[in-house]
C-alpha cells in the first residue's frame, strides 16, 4: 500500500475532477459472495482496495489468499491482486473508512425471519459504521439488493451520523453478477446502474468503472428509487420467466409434449430468447427467492397489488416444482419412500457454486429424509456447505457411492459430471435403475437404453 496522506478537505473533489490525480481508494464492506468478488475486481481494475468484514475468519482466509466459498477464477485473481499490494482485508472498519474515499456496501439482505420483507439490519449497521467513522469527504455506494425507498432512509441515517463538516453522498449502484460467473460479470457487466448521483459522484463512479465502460458496458444514470427497483425487477423478471416455463412444462406433461423442444422453439424468437427457459426443479439460491418475496412485500406496502399478485404466483409455481419432484420420487418407490434408499445427485442451488442457500435440491432431499428415506447426497463442490446446513442427511464423496444400492436416483443439480455419467455402469450399482431428471439436462434415450426407468419434468413418461 502506498502511504498517501488523506486530505481532509478536498479529496473527494480532487479524485472526481482530476483524471490524472490519484485513483480513489476503495473500501468494500461485506466480503461474502458479492463483496469478496467486488473487492478483488476493483483491485484488478487498478485501485487500492480494502475489504472489511465483521467475520474475522473470512478476513483471515482472504488475507491468506483463500476464498471462503467456491467461485471459479476468483482464487487465482485474489492471489494475483494480493501480490500487487493493492488489496488487503481487515475487520477494523474505523481504519478502513478513515483511509478510503469510496465505500461500497455489500452486506447481506436476507429474508426476515417473520415475514417476506428484507432484513435490512446489516445494511443499516454497515452504513452507520461508515458514516460514524468518516474522517474526510466520501462517497457511500450501496450495492446490496434493497427494497425501494431504502436509500432515501439511509441518507437520513448518514446525515444524522456523519461528523460535522464532512461531506458524505449516498448513491445506489446495484449488482447483477451471477454466482459461478461472478468474476466475468463484475469485470464485464451488462450494464452499470448509477442511482441518485450528483455530477461529482457520477464522475467519480465513472472513474471507478472506467475499465468496463471503455469496453462498452452501458451506464444508466437514474434516480435512487429507480436504481433500487431495476435490481429487484431484473431478478423478478428472471424468476417469472422460469416459473412461466415450469407452468408450461405441466401442460406439456399432461398433453404428451416435450418442454425442452418447446423452449428451444420459443427461444429462437429474439423477443423471448432461450435463456432462463430451462424447466425443472425451479429457482433457489441466496437471491431470486428472497428478492421476489421482498418485492412482493414492498409492492403490498406501496399498494401496488398487481405486482405482488403476480410474484405470489411466480413463487407458488416455483415451490410447486419441488413438490412435483417429491411426488415423482414417491411414485418411483411405489407410493412410499420409507426405508428406501434415495441417491441424490446435486446439493448446490445450481452448478458451479457451493452455495446451498434455499437450494431446491437440498429441500427435496430433506423432504424425502423426513418421509423415512435413507438419503445419500453427492455434490462435486457443495458437500461441506450442505452438510453444515443439513447435517442429518447422508453424504457421499462420489456419484458411485451415492448411487450404490439406490431404489431411486434423483438428479437435482445439473453438474456436467452427472450429465456425462455412464448410465450402463451406474445401473449395475443400484437396487433398481430408476432415475428422476429434475433439471432436464440428461439424454433420456441414452439412460433408457441402459435399462433405466427414466422420469423427467415436462416430458411425457415413456
Ligand atoms: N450472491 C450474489 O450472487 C449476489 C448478491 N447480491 C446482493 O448482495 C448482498 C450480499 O449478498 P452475499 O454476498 O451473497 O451475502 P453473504 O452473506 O455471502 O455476505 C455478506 C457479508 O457481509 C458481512 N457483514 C455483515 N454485516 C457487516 C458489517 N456491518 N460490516 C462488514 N461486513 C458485514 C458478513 O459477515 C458476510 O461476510 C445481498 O443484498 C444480495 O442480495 C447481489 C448480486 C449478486
Ligand atoms: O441478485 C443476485 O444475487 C443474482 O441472482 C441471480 O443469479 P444467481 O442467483 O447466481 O443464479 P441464476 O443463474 O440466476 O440461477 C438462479 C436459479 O434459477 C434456476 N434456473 C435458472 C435458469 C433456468 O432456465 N432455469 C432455472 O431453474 C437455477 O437453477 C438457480 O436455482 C441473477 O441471475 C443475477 O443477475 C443476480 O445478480
Amino acid at each position: 500500500m502506498t502511504d498517501r496522506k488523506n486530505d481532509l478537505t478536498d479529496l473527494f473533489p480532487r479524485a472526481t475532477f482530476d483524471p490524472d490525480g490519484p485513483a480513489p481508494r476503495i473500501a468494500v464492506l461485506g466480503t461474502g459472495y458479492l463483496g469478496a468478488t467486488h473487492a478483488v475486481a476493483m483491485a484488478q481494475l487498478g485501485m487500492e482496495v480494502v475489504g472489511v468484514d465483521t467475520d474475522p475468519h473470512k478476513v483471515e482466509m482472504l488475507t491468506a489468499g483463500k476464498v471462503p466459498f467456491y467461485e471459479p477464477g476468483l482464487p487465482e485473481l485474489l492471489t494475483e491482486q494480493l501480490a500487487t499490494g493493492r488489496l488487503r482485508f481487515t475487520t477494523d472498519v474505523a481504519e478502513a473508512v478513515g483511509w478510503a474515499d469510496v465505500h461500497f456496501v455489500c452486506v447481506g439482505t436476507p429474508q426476515s425471519k417473520t415475514s417476506h420483507a428484507a432484513d435490512l439490519r446489516f445494511v443499516e449497521a454497515a452504513t452507520e459504521s461508515i458514516a460514524r467513522n468518516l474522517t474526510h469527504d466520501a462517497l457511500i455506494v450501496g450495492k446490496s439488493t434493497v427494497p425501494v425507498g431504502t436509500g432515501a432512509r439511509l441518507r437520513e441515517l448518514v446525515a444524522a451520523t456523519a461528523p460535522a463538516g464532512v461531506r458524505a453522498e449516498l448513491v445506489w449502484n446495484p449488482e447483477f453478477l451471477r454466482e459461478g460467473k461472478a468474476v466475468q460479470d463484475t469485470l464485464h457487466p451488462d450494464r452499470i446502474v448509477l442511482g441518485g448521483t450528483t455530477a461529482d459522484s457520477e464522475a467519480l463512479l465513472r472513474r471507478v468503472y472506467a475499465g468496463p465502460i471503455a469496453e462498452g458496458s452501458p451506464v444508466v444514470v437514474c434516480d435512487l428509487p429507480t436504481a433500487e427497483l431495476v435490481k429487484v425487477s431484473a431478478n423478478a423478471f428472471l424468476a417469472t420467466k422460469i416459473s412461466f416455463i415450469n407452468a408450461i412444462s405441466g401442460v406439456c406433461e399432461a398433453a404428451g409434449a416435450d418442454v425442452t423442444v418447446l423452449a428451444d422453439a420459443l427461444g429462437h424468437d429474439v423477443r423471448i430468447g432461450r435463456q432462463f427457459l430451462d424447466a425443472g426443479l425451479g429457482f433457489g439460491g441466496g437471491c431470486l427467492p428472497k428478492d421476489i418475496r421482498a418485492l412482493m412485500h414492498r409492492s403490498n406496502e406501496l399498494g401496488a397489488y398487481p405486482a405482488s399478485a403476480l410474484l405470489q404466483q411466480v413463487d407458488e409455481i416455483n415451490m410447486g416444482q419441488r413438490s412435483r419432484v417429491i411426488d415423482l420420487a414417491l411414485e418411483a418407490c411405489g407410493g412410499s419412500v420409507l426405508n428406501r434408499r434415495v441417491g441424490v445427485l446435486g446439493a448446490a442451488f445450481k452448478p458451479h457454486t457451493d452455495d446451498v442457500r434455499d437450494s431446491p435440491a437440498l429441500n427435496v432431499a430433506a423432504a424425502l429424509h423426513l418421509r423415512g428415506a435413507q438419503v445419500t447426497v453427492y455434490d462435486p463442490q457443495a458437500g461441506d456447505t450442505a452438510r453444515s446446513s443439513f447435517p442429518t442427511l447422508g453424504y457421499a464423496t462420489s456419484v458411485d457411492e451415492a448411487v450404490e444400492g439406490a431404489d431411486v436416483v434423483l438428479v437435482l443439480t445439473e453438474w456436467d459430471e452427472f450429465v456425462d455419467a455412464e448410465p450402463a455402469r451406474l445401473a449395475q450399482l443400484t437396487q433398481q435403475p430408476s432415475l428422476i431428471d429434475a433439471r432436464g439436462k440428461l439424454d433420456a434415450a441414452r439412460w433408457r437404453e441402459a435399462g433405466w426407468t427414466f422420469r423427467g419434468l415436462g416430458r411425457a413418461a415413456a
